[in-house]
């Protein structure tokens, strides 16, 4: 089996689609960065996005409705130690606020997964975001030691220990959520491998900036994973699409994970959950940082509609994890329909 990181070589990008702007220096917003403003809901007519207990009895049938309803929720009683949360988020700061060239011996490489630079899905945007990422898969000693040559292990014991204990959260999930569609144990194991899953987690960035309001975070997307569970700090930003509703706040509750069902969940319930459609604005000046753990399956897994009843018939064809992401990396928003029966 290939590993995830392989999966995304064969989309070189150009190194100014990989390279942040240097926002240290940047005292105005250049027009670059400029995006039209398109409104948000005011907090009165929010739309409340649900708390799942993970202790509750009933945990599997509320994630199944929040799958279903919103694509979206937060859990608590998750089984994360906020302390270890802090310090992913605290070592993510540091990283964030090195100086921009020290930052920039980190670089992604132009056909490379990992590393510090751009969001993957800035080639499709003519604007550019407001934004700076920092990719981990696995270890991520290699790029640490560019950074911090007598320092790096803090930083790589933290994260790997972050996606071990993220890894496992995300397993539970996937039982719960599977569960919900009343698929067997057997069927669930198929999809749910321990061993080896594909995962990434990334560290996000939205700094300190002179004019929010007409800057973007991260342009609207869906994620390519099976699901995706973020961490964001106290600062508001994060926005789903909701067809009817137009974009709501999801706003960060302390101690909570927001679970939200990518694009490879979508298809496996045969299109029962949505794939959130999400972005990031800027609320406030200040820098905003979030974690996302993407959890897949691995790269040679072929995904196709589960749990179908025998009136149901399959909206998608069956796609491996390294094709999707190949369709996905050249197409975006469109790789669905491109699958779509
Ligand atoms: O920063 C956030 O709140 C969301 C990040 C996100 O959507 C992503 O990394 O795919
Ligand atoms: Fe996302």
């Amino acid at each position: 089996m290939s590993p995830l990181s392989e999966a995304y070589g064969d989309h070189p990008l150009d190194l100014h689609h990989i390279i942040p702007l240097d926002f240290e220096s940047a005292r105005t917003v250049p027009d670059s960065h400029v995006w039209p403003t398109s409104q948000s809901l005011e907090s009165d007519d929010q739309l409340s996005i649900p708390t799942v207990d993970l202790m509750d009895p009933e945990a599997v049938k509320l994630v199944g409705h929040a799958c279903e309803t919103l694509g979206v929720f937060q859990v608590i009683n998750h089984g994360i130690p906020l302390d270890i949360i802090g310090e992913v988020e605290s070592e993510a700061r540091r990283l964030f606020s090195l100086p921009t060239g020290h930052k920039l011996k980190a670089l992604r490489s132009p056909g490379g997964a990992t590393g510090y630079g751009l969001a993957r899905i800035s080639p499709f945007f003519s604007k550019k975001m407001w934004h700076e990422g920092f990719t981990v898969m696995g270890s991520p000693v290699d790029h640490a030691r560019e950074l911090w040559p007598n320092d790096y292990q803090r930083f790589c014991d933290v994260m790997e220990d972050y996606q071990k204990k993220m890894k496992e959260l995300a397993i539970n999930l996937m039982h719960l959520i599977l569960k919900s569609l009343d698929l067997s144990e057997e069927e669930i194991s198929k999809v749910v491998s321990p061993g080896d899953a594909s995962t990434a987690l990334q560290l996000n960035s939205y700094p300190f900036c002179p004019d929010p309001s007409r800057v973007m975070g991260l342009a609207p997307h869906t994620d390519t994973s099976l699901l995706t569970i973020l961490h964001q700090s106290t600062l508001n930003g994060l926005e789903i699409f909701k067809d009817g509703v137009g974009w709501v706040l999801v706003s960060p509750t302390n101690g909570s994970l927001v679970v939200n069902v990518g694009d490879l969940l979508h298809i496996l319930s045969n299109a029962q959950f949505p794939s959130v459609l999400h972005r990031v604005v800027l609320k406030e000046k200040e820098q905003r940082v979030s974690l996302a753990f993407f959890y897949s399956p691995p790269t040679d897994f072929h995904v196709s509609p589960l749990a179908l009843n025998p009136a149901q018939v399959p909206l998608y064809r069956s796609v491996s994890v390294s094709e999707y992401i190949h369709i996905k990396g050249k197409n975006l928003e469109k790789a669905l329909s491109l699958i779509r029966i």
